[in-house]
């Protein structure tokens, strides 16, 4: 089967993340999400994330680093998430697609649902936050 290749985001701002409630419709309902989505044809992940991310919550972003790559088989679909940390965009994120967001502290990330493939990001942004935190 082949896989679904998504461009996500961590964005940041202090020590919150923006995270958004996937609607009940779409794969992985009602869960929580880093906002992001399908890489298209002849787009870099870059590209794909600047587009979902501009599409989703009408803000620019200007750079991101690479955090994690996940692989995750859901049963119904294999999804390859390429999962980006950013902290340099411009505007307010608001979600342009109905959907519930919120802005969440990261060390209360792990009290969300989130689809079974976002422990590792979960575990990840933590890991980053301490890092940073660090010096
Ligand atoms: N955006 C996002 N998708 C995630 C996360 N965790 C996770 O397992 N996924 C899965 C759910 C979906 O199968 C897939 C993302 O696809 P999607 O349906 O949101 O893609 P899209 O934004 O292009 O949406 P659509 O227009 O096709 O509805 O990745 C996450 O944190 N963020
Ligand atoms: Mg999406």
């Amino acid at each position: 089967m082949s896989q679904i290749h998504v461009a996500v985001g961590v964005i940041v701002q202090k020590q919150q993340v923006f995270i958004a409630l996937r609607k009940p419709e779409q794969h992985q309902g009602n869960l929580w999400e880093f906002p992001g989505g399908k890489v298209e044809a002849g787009e870099s992940t870059f590209q794909a994330l600047k587009r979902e991310i501009k599409e989703e919550l009408a803000i620019e972003v200007h750079t991101a680093k690479p955090l994690i790559t996940i692989s995750h088989d859901y049963g119904d679909r294999t999804v390859l998430l390429d999962v980006w940390w950013t902290d340099a965009f411009d505007g307010t994120p608001i979600g342009q697609e109905g959907q519930i967001t919120q802005w969440v502290d990261i060390s209360t990330l792990h009290q969300y649902e989130f689809p079974a493939a976002n422990k590792a990001i979960v575990e990840s942004i933590q890991q980053q936050l301490n890092t940073i935190q660090a010096f």
